[in-house]
């Protein structure tokens, strides 16, 4: 079985970490030379969770997109939303044509306000049968520790969906699936969003208190989104959805929480970014989400506060003092 993984950062080295752990060939893309020749001499992934030991038995890393992608069933997308467009910018549809795709992303092409599955759909004519996505609370920094996680892969096509969770399941992971691939991409691109509003209310002084009621508005406000724009029936406090919002509310490892809590704390955009040197989706997310909801008449009082202090300029206090107003 062989595998291409897409993608150099936190999330591709531990998804490399658990495929490691089964009987998989791996061709493992990432951007820059100096990480490839040092992971070549050294097995370990010079920025990114260097604990963990790349195995070269099991592990080529490439940075030639199509040679990477060569000769193998499935492919996995691991690059920031952002960068997914350059990243795959040399590939045509015939270099996807008949491969599985899975999408790890948790955010949307800030571009176009788009999901990466509709992306895929779009540009490159994967039918939505061949794709599917990695949900669920885990954090690349606890697979590194080999702590228990679990990971659900979301696919319309759930003979896909169950092939891809066999994959993944090893020691320290296991691993179920959902039908619910639109509302599983929503719901992530959505906590990431929450996650940073409570990092900045954290970075003004909120409490416990207030961070408890804040997550149980967003559980709210997620169900009101998710329901607008992928409309169906499905259990919200699955770990999927429920699960992945209070590992990034909560966790000591989130980049959306940590960029939130900068930014509450008076650093701006820029600098956050600079201190970070991780992506956190959720700052991108909150412009993709707030415009695509221009049009219906939804309640979104935590997206709409991360929205006018990121790309307004608001004030801290002011905006602080509105959501506390709206929050039940
Ligand atoms: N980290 C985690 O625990 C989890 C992350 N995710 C999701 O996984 C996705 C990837 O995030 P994560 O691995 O954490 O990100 P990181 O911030 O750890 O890494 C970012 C990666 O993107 C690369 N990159 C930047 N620009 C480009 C470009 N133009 N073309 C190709 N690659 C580029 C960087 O390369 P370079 O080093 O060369 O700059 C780096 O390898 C996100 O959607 C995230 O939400 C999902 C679950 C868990
Ligand atoms: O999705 C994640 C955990 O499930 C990662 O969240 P952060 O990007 O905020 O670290």
């Amino acid at each position: 079985m062989k595998i291409t993984v897409i993608g150099g950062g936190s999330w591709a080295t531990a998804i490399v970490k658990i495929l490691s752990e089964g009987n998989v060939h791996i061709k493992w893309w990432m951007r820059s030379i100096e990480d490839v020749e040092h992971i070549k001499k050294h097995h370990h992934n010079p920025n990114y969770l260097s604990s963990v030991e790349i195995h070269p038995s099991n592990v080529k890393p490439y940075t030639n997109l199509k040679e990477a992608l060569r000769g193998t069933e499935w492919v996995i997308l691991a690059v920031p939303a952002a960068f997914v467009t350059d990243a795959v910018k040399s590939l045509t549809e015939s270099n996807l044509e008949d491969k599985k795709i899975i999408s790890a992303i948790k955010g949307m092409i800030p571009e176009n306000n788009q999901l990466i599955t509709d992306f895929l759909a779009d540009k490159y004519a994967v039918s939505h049968q061949n794709m599917g996505i990695i949900a669920g609370p885990c954090h690349a920094e606890e697979v590194a520790l080999e702590k228990q996680s679990y990971l659900t892969i979301a696919s319309p096509n759930i003979k896909l969906a169950t092939e891809f969770a066999d994959l993944m399941r090893c020691r320290f992971v296991k691993t179920s699936v959902l039908s619910d691939i639109y509302g599983v991409e929503y719901a992530a691109v959505m906590k990431n969003i929450v996650a940073l509003a409570c990092g900045i209310t954290h970075g003004l002084g909120g409490g416990d208190n207030f961070q408890a009621v804040m997550v149980s508005n967003a559980m709210q406000e997620i169900k009101r989104v998710v329901d607008v724009i992928a409309p169906m029936e499905r259990d919200l406090s699955a770990s999927a959805y429920l699960g992945d919002l209070l590992v990034t509310a909560y966790s000591q490892f989130s980049r959306n929480r940590t960029f939130g809590n900068m930014i509450g704390r008076g650093y701006s955009v820029q600098a956050a970014q600079l201190e970070m040197n991780m992506i956190a989706e959720g700052y991108y997310a909150v412009k993709c989400i707030y415009e695509m909801m221009q049009k219906h008449a939804v309640e979104m009082p935590i997206t709409d506060f991360a929205y006018q202090i990121l790309y307004k300029n608001a004030s801290l206090r002011k905006e602080f003092e509105v959501l506390k107003g709206k929050l039940k």
